[in-house]
């Protein structure tokens, strides 16, 4: 019996995994999740699981949990992820969005532990720092992006033989468009991915490839790639969840239906592989494209590449930037070309801090937020 602790246990992710737990209460037990607000969801999953502890990142309703529970461990604030995390467990999830999951990221590999990495922020934003915390501690991290789960799948120990990897991109709803037509797109129609349901964040993400952005600098980390070894395809019925090509140009992908339990079920699993309910392939039925990314309307795959070649706060920069202008889009503040303007031009105004600390890291995600934010009011920095 393998007891897990899920980090952003309310959320999409985080929802999807309980679920896999749910189906397979021979294998897994739940002893810890975590969430920032919504305690009433998470009150469910207390009473569903009969979990013995959590972690609450806002301390608002923390009274919803202190009258209801009399033998519940509550850890709240960050300042107290560490010792939730220091529980007898075998694997942590980190299905947190955004840069909140760095920390605990940390806190997890400095533990030993697996750590089944949903959140990918933290391998964008501290990539060379995440790896280094892993070899030092014997951790290990499973991803559990589709797309790093399938290369992780596909390179099968192969890593020295790697002449690039392919990464596949849904191209998002607005796919074949110009950016006349991007002008004035809504939030409502950005938030209609076309193969997958997600986070409000990721899912504006996918629509302006930043998501892909961010998933080529996560690969870098992961398998230890130069940034000439990541090539973005767009795969529009998100089947094939990215490839692996070898020196000898043959090539390994990874297939299934879009459904985020199967890579979840096999970072849990690893190096097992347990049953699945998720629905079968129907192979008769497949009718699998593959395009060239349009990176003059969709600038984020170029400057991925260019931040992946720059390193430093760079990539931490980028990220708040984005999570800033998403936000500001969201609540109709920006236009939908806006979230691409807004990362450049905090970007440009960035000082670039080379091997950067973790302090350094976090202060560069200060920073850029505010900066992000004055620029969205209308001021220069
Ligand atoms: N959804 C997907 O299919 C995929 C997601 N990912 C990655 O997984 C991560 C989670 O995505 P997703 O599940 O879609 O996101 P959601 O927005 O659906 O869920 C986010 C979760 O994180 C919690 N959370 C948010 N902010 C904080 C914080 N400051 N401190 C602690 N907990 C916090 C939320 O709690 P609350 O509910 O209380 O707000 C919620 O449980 C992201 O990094 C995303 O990029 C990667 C691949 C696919
Ligand atoms: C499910 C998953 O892994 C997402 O990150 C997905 O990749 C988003 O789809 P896009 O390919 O549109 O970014
Ligand atoms: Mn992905």
């Amino acid at each position: 019996m393998k007891k897990i602790v899920v980090l952003g246990s309310t959320g999409t992710i985080g929802r999807l995994t309980l679920d896999i737990i749910r189906n397979n209460s021979d294998k897994y037990k739940l002893i810890g999740i975590s969430c920032k607000t919504n305690i009433d969801l998470l009150i469910k999953q207390i009473n569903e699981f009969n979990v013995p502890s959590v972690h609450i990142y806002d301390k608002e309703n923390l009274y919803k949990l202190t009258n209801n529970f009399n033998n519940l461990d509550i850890y709240v604030g960050e300042s107290d992820i560490g010792k939730f995390l220091q529980q007898d467990c075998d694997i942590i999830v980190n299905a947190i969005s955004g840069f909140a999951g760095l920390i605990p990221t940390i806190e997890s590999l400095k533990l030993g532990r697996r750590l089944a990495l949903a959140n990918k922020e933290s391998l964008v934003v501290a990539g060379r720092l995440v790896k280094n915390y892993e070899k030092q501690y014997r951790s290990h991290i499973i991803p559990v992006d589709s797309e790093h789960s399938a290369i992780f799948q596909c390179i099968n120990g192969q890593n020295k033989y790697i002449k690039k990897i392919i990464l596949t991109a849904s191209g998002g709803p607005f796919r074949g468009y110009n950016k006349d037509m991007l002008k004035y797109v809504t939030p409502e129609a950005a938030l209609k991915h076309p193969t997958w349901k997600m986070g409000k964040r990721i899912t504006i993400d996918s629509a302006t490839l930043v998501n892909k952005g961010m998933e080529m600098i996560e690969a870098k980390w992961l398998f230890g790639l130069n940034h000439d070894q990541i090539q973005v395809i767009v795969h529009p019925q998100s089947i094939v969840h990215s490839m692996v090509q070898f020196i000898d140009n043959s090539y390994t992908g990874l297939l299934s239906i879009p459904d985020m339990r199967i890579p979840i079920g096999y970072a849990l699993s690893f190096p097992e592989r347990i049953e699945n309910y998720c629905g079968e392939l129907n192979l008769f039925g497949l009718n699998l494209s593959f395009e060239e990314v349009d990176m003059d309307t969709f600038e984020a795959i170029k400057l991925a590449y260019d931040i992946m070649k720059e390193d430093g706060t760079y990539p931490a920069v980028f990220n708040a930037a984005d999570e800033v202008a998403v936000d500001a889009f969201l609540r109709n503040i920006i236009g939908f070309l806006d979230i691409i303007d807004v990362i450049k031009y905090v970007l440009d105004k960035n000082k670039n801090i080379k091997n950067p600390t973790i302090a350094d890291i976090i202060e560069a995600n200060n920073w850029a937020r505010t900066a992000a934010k004055r620029f969205i009011s209308g001021r220069t920095y």
